[in-house]
């Protein structure tokens, strides 16, 4: 049965006026994300899916470094400190940088679904510029499922979880079987991957649980 709660109208409406596109909301038959019942508890730090991600993992010298916690429901928070490698403009943060780390917590709330899935669309507003050490607290969720597709939005936030909004995004990401890494993937990496010895990481990036 179709699923369409008032939050995903207001969700829709607040779209329209950002200006997202057609492609992000979700279709009549959309359902309401179900959170898996073996997710991270609320609280529970994430970690790293793979070591050497830039979004999250610990051996990338430059990489985000981002850390994100299971939150209520599909919903999580994380958080990424700008450093100067990841300027743009002198003193601020590049505005790829900052997509890549909505990217990244968003990408996360799938494993609260326990789905294996890729960014198919990322829509993202700047809307502050962000310094150099600056902190920005970032909050997602998933907001409804349609077969493979999964629609998610995400801000970011200065100052701490409740200062001013510096960035949102709104994105689509498509639930892909594991072959899609084995196929498209670099066959060394995806050998030392699935040699990690820490299991969950296994699990995380090998394993599609229903
Ligand atoms: C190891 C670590 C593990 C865990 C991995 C965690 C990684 C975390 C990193 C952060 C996340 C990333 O950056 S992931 C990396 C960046 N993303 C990618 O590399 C993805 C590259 N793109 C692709 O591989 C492909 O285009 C896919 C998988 C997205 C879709 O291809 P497909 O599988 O053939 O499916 P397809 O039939 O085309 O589409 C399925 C449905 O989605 C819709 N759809 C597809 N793309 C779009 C789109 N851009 N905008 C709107 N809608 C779209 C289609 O209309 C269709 O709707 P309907 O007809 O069904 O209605």
């Amino acid at each position: 049965m179709a699923w369409c709660p008032d939050s995903l109208d207001a969700r829709v409406r607040s779209a329209a006026v950002s200006g997202s596109s057609a492609a992000l909301q979700p279709p009549a038959s959309a359902r309401k994300p179900e959170r898996h019942p073996d997710a991270p508890a609320p609280g529970e730090l994430l970690g790293a899916h793979y070591e050497h991600c830039f979004g999250c993992g610990h051996e990338q010298p430059h990489g985000l470094h981002l850390e994100a916690r299971a939150g209520e429901g599909v919903s999580l928070t994380a958080e990424f400190t700008v450093r100067p490698a990841h300027q743009g403009a002198p003193g601020l943060a590049h505005g790829g940088v900052l997509a890549t780390a909505l990217d990244e917590t968003l990408g996360s709330l799938n494993w609260l679904l326990r789905k294996i899935a890729v960014t198919g669309r990322l829509e993202t507003d700047f809307v502050r510029p962000v310094p150099v050490g600056t902190t920005l607290h970032l909050a997602a969720e998933v907001v409804a499922v349609a077969g493979r597709k999964i629609y998610s939005t995400a801000t970011g936030r200065m100052d701490g979880p409740t200062g001013p909004v510096a960035v949102r995004a709104e994105a689509l990401f498509v639930e892909v079987p594991v072959e899609h890494f084995v196929d498209n993937g670099r066959e060394e990496e995806i050998q030392a991957a699935m040699k990690d010895p820490d299991q969950a990481r296994r699990t995380r990036a090998f394993e599609v649980n229903p």
